[in-house]
């Protein structure tokens, strides 16, 4: 075993092609004491010197007896000295292998340029560092445990490979606006939508049901599979539920915390913390529906803890990971409901999860039925249903719906999707339903029940049983159940319905089984039918929860559902309460007592007993929605008395349609005396827009809408229809809008003439859709405003616009930023401009357009009187350009602000206004700053205070 000869040359400069170093045993004994104090895995080395052969049995064992780790590194450099040359390196070899257990020595290496010699390079490494084994673990475990969508038991159906489909994703701002979307999932890591750099935790939220819990798993899935492209070692997942099974008295230590209630080591579980604690980048964290921690004490009064190694309540080792009090720069993910809130400074980015796009809708369609003409008749149905489609834009209720829809065309072979408009109410009995009848299948008393109603009258009372154990939970806030509440509801043969199924996840809390409704909604759907099923239920109970959902503003506190982030005055509230499984409960509370769902609970529950609470909800809804009007802030502008309404506003038109009463739809539209509402920001989705139109089209006044910042889509647009009649502004920007959902509002709006104001800035919109626009500027002769920024029209959907603005005697202000019309749209603009009569604001902002579209808008000026303020902020307008504009404005004396904002105009160009300035007083200022200007001293800009060039 001679090495190759020469003398160590410790500190040699790296030199990755050398083949021949100097000594290797020379080396280990002049870098010893290093060696000795840095090598923290001993046993890794034994066993590769062992597998490879240096090393006997006994060698190893000799070392073994050492009772210290350094001692036992010494001998094993003694040992591995003795065996000359080629041991000593194989000993370096392996320690630049398995950089994951010598983590430290990584720099050493390369201080003495260590590069294997070619034999080396044929010698196997194994890495028995628990930190590797303890990563290749996780990966395992997670791999096992992503494969399947978990949420309900059929788990062979639900492949997740073979289910999921993107979604879509928008990073958002502290104020919900718009950044762009997140185009893969490995983007959620990076600096794309940063709003605070010193925050750690990227927050997701969305609705129920629209895949917070997927999105997650998706995550975890390709983690597993190492293609999520990070150079995450560890992954740990939690549910926040899960926090809220401890009792108010437990303490546990982090270690304790991510190895117990995750994975656990098989190694040294000292070594794999420490290295986490050392490297605390190398984990992920995930943390699953913050809205759904429940903890009835004060986390307020227990010490915070300064070391990782402090035992302490679970929720606060939960709030100092997320705030990177513990393990600060380790990457955390935690989802929630939308309308949760989160103290800003621990959230890096806010992404916001917006359910499926109609191309992932047909994604999914295809993915979920296999079978082409099945395919085929699902998406006719869905084309000629905007309301379904709504719905199906929400994962959950697209599930749902495709799921009944397979099930019951397997029973009935004529079975079809439902025409006319459906429910929340409708979807939830449908999967009700379903589960019901697939349990009868299997039992030997098999029935075909043909009626919905027959089906559950056959299961009354386990369906009773089953509603108020969910009724239970939410009164509570409660929802994991423990085996003895469960016991004493239900039994064995209940559970197989399916409604509820057992989770592993909180084993760490009790030594029996613990259960969750296969979705927080279904929950949420149960306690409403227990309401309306318990004869005994008094008034009181059944609006218990629409109490608890007050308005916003009345509950300052339930701003900051966690204690420690709240402000002292308000503690008393549960601190983590989040009411949107309650509005569930009164939405679906509505839909079950409403009219047309009467003949089916006949079958459930006396006729007096439905029509006693029918009676007793819709005073409470009259009354409530009078007092939720009153309340809203309002401001009077010209013409328009406004109401800005909030997202509660929403959930009280959601509760209002799934009455399905036009009673009902026609008294609160009485009670609607503003006429604009704005409903900006209030995460209205397609659907949404059904539940608006169930309401507006019983206005008598004509009414402008202002939807701009939510998510209502092509759909939502195509469910405003009955409501167009009345709308005299329609303001839908930024709503995911396409040519598709700009023809219908085109075919609509046309048709009544009333539209003075139509906002569709930051939408999907492209040429073809522009053309559509035209055809509304043409057909709708009152039109004043219209805003069509930040879409994606070229020069064709700007020559097309723009031929429609000239014939417009009514328009006044268009806003066209940051499209693309370049100089051809400029051009056609600048024709439109020549004698426009009523053009007054026009922005061409951010267009591309360089010196021929410029001087051409420049000429047209010449014979404009109309035209008050242009903006042509960053175009690539030059000093020839602003020669023209000074030449135009001799003659123009109408134009009072021309912005030239970031373009590429000189100082020459600049100066070129100076002196038509002081013939021309009609205008206020030229903006110029952001360009190249770089005066000369002294300045003779400095004359003239309407040129802003700094
Ligand atoms: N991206 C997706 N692709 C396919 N199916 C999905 C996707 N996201 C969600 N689903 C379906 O919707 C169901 C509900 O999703 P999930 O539980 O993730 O919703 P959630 O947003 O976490 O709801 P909640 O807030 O109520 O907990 C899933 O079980 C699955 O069937």
């Amino acid at each position: 075993m001679e090495g190759p000869g020469g003398r160590a040359k410790p500190n040699a400069r790296p030199d990755p092609h050398r083949s021949r170093p100097g000594s290797y045993v020379q080396l280990l004994k002049v870098n010893r004491e290093r060696l000795v104090s840095q090598v923290k895995n001993a046993q890794c080395l034994l066993d590769n010197l062992i597998q490879n052969e240096y090393f006997s049995n006994e060698d190893a064992e000799i070392a073994s007896q050492f009772h210290t780790r350094a001692d036992k590194v010494r001998k094993i450099m003694d040992q591995v000295q003795s065996k000359g040359e080629e041991a000593s390196e194989y000993f370096i070899y392996i320690l630049e292998k398995v950089p994951d257990a010598y983590f430290d020595l990584q720099p050493w290496l390369k201080e003495i340029g260590y590069h294997p010699s070619p034999q080396m390079q044929n010698k196997s490494v194994v890495n028995t560092d628990p930190v590797s084994q303890y990563s290749e673990k996780i990966r395992h475990e997670l791999c096992r445990d992503s494969k399947y969508i978990t949420s309900y038991s059929e788990k062979e159906e639900m492949l997740l490979q073979e289910t999921y489909i993107d979604s879509l994703m928008e990073l958002v701002s502290d104020a919900n606006e718009n950044m762009g979307v997140v185009k893969c999932l490995g983007d959620l890591f990076d600096d794309n939508g940063v709003i605070n750099a010193e925050g750690e935790t990227v927050f997701i939220f969305g609705d129920a049901g629209v895949g917070k819990t997927v999105l997650l798993q998706k995550i975890q899935n390709l983690w597993a599979r190492k293609e999520l492209f990070t150079d995450a070692k560890f992954f740990f997942r939690f549910k926040c539920r899960t926090f809220s099974c401890f009792k108010k008295k437990e303490t546990m230590s982090l270690k304790d915390l991510l190895f117990k209630y995750n994975c656990f080591p098989d190694g040294d579980q000292e070594d794999v913390f420490r290295y986490i604690l050392r490297f605390p980048h190398t984990a992920i964290f995930t943390f699953d529906g913050f809205d759904e921690i429940h903890s009835d004490f004060d986390v307020t009064r227990i010490p915070e803890i300064s070391s990782p190694f402090d035992s302490t309540h679970p929720v606060v080792l939960l709030m100092h990971l997320l705030s990177g009090k513990l393990l600060e720069r380790s990457r955390k993910v935690l989802t929630a409901r939308t309308g949760t809130q989160v103290q800003k400074n621990i959230v890096r980015k806010r992404v916001m999860l917006r359910g499926f796009t109609s191309e992932n809708l047909q994604k999914y369609t295809k993915k979920f039925f296999k079978d082409e003409i099945f395919e085929q008749l699902v998406l006719n149905h869905l084309g000629a249903n905007p309301n379904l489609c709504s719905l199906c834009s929400v994962p959950l209720f697209c599930w749902i719906i495709f799921k009944s829809y397979k099930h019951f065309h397997s029973m009935y072979d004529s079975y079809q999707l439902p025409k006319c408009a459906i429910t929340l109410t409708d979807i939830f009995l449908l999967i009700v339903e379903v589960y019901i009848n697939r349990s009868m299948k299997t039992s030997p008393l098999r029935r075909r029940t043909k009626s919905q109603a027959e089906t559950f009258g056959a299961c009354k009372d386990v369906l009773f049983a089953l509603s108020r154990l969910a009724h239970n939970g939410i009164e509570k806030s409660h929802f994991v159940f423990g085996q003895d509440e469960v016991s004493f509801f239900l039994s064995d043969q209940d559970l197989q319905l399916g409604f509820l199924r057992t989770v592993d996840e909180y084993t760490g809390c009790a030594d029996e089984s613990t259960y969750e409704f296969f979705h927080l909604t279904l929950q949420s759907f149960l306690a409403a039918f227990f309401l309306v099923l318990d004869e005994n239920a008094s008034t009181f109970e059944m609006l218990k929860f629409f109490n608890q959902c007050s308005i916003p503003g009345t509950r300052q506190s339930s701003l900051y559902p966690i204690p420690c982030f709240r402000d002292r005055n308000t503690k008393k509230e549960d601190p983590f309460r989040n009411n949107e499984h309650l509005q569930f409960v009164n939405l679906f509370l509505c839909g079950l007592l409403s009219k047309p769902k009467e003949s089916f609970l006949r079958h459930l529950v006396s006729t007096i007993t439905i029509k006693k609470k029918r009676k007793v909800l819709r005073q409470y809804l009259f009354r409530g929605v009078k007092l939720h009007l009153k309340i809203l802030p309002r401001t009077k502008e010209g013409e328009f008395n406004r109401v800005q309404a909030m997202p509660n506003f929403i959930w009280m038109l959601r509760c209002i349609s799934e009455t399905q009463s036009q009673k009902v739809g026609k008294l609160v539209a009485r009670g609607i005396c503003a006429n604009y509402i704005k409903l900006t920001f209030c995460n209205a989705h397609s659907a949404d827009c059904s539940a608006l139109s169930f309401v507006i089209c019983h206005l008598r006044k004509r009414l402008a809408l202002e939807l701009d910042n939510n998510n209502i889509n092509d759909y939502g647009v195509k469910q405003l229809i009955p409501c167009f009649s009345k709308l005299t502004v329609v303001r839908l920007s930024v709503n995911q809008i396409t040519d598709l959902g700009v023809k219908v509002l085109s075919e609509e709006l046309t048709k009544y003439n009333i539209l003075t104001f139509l906002g569709l800035y930051n939408n999907l919109i492209t040429d073809v859709g522009a053309k559509y626009v035209s055809d509304i500027i043409e057909g709708c002769t009152k039109l004043k405003y219209l805003k069509i920024g930040c879409n994606k029209i070229t020069s064709e959907g700007g020559k097309c616009l723009a031929h429609a603005i000239q014939k417009s005697k009514s328009i006044f202000d268009i806003g066209m930023w940051g499209n693309k019309i370049g100089d051809e749209g400029a051009k056609a603009f600048a024709d439109a401009l020549r004698n426009h009569p009523s053009l007054t604001n026009l922005s061409l902002a951010c267009n591309g357009i360089s010196t021929e579209g410029g001087e051409s808008i420049a000429e047209a000026l010449q014979h404009n009187t109309s035209l008050r303020i242009l903006w042509l902020t960053e175009n690539k307008l030059n000093d020839e350009v602003a020669e023209r504009f000074a030449e135009m404005l001799k003659i123009n004396r109408t134009l009072k602000n021309l912005w030239l904002i970031r373009n590429e105009i000189t100082f020459d160009g600049a100066l070129s206004f100076l002196e038509v300035l002081k013939e021309n007083t009609a205008i206020e200022e030229i903006c110029l700053h952001g360009n190249q200007i770089r005066p000369p001293d002294p300045n003779p800009l400095e004359e003239e205070t309407r040129i802003i060039y700094y």
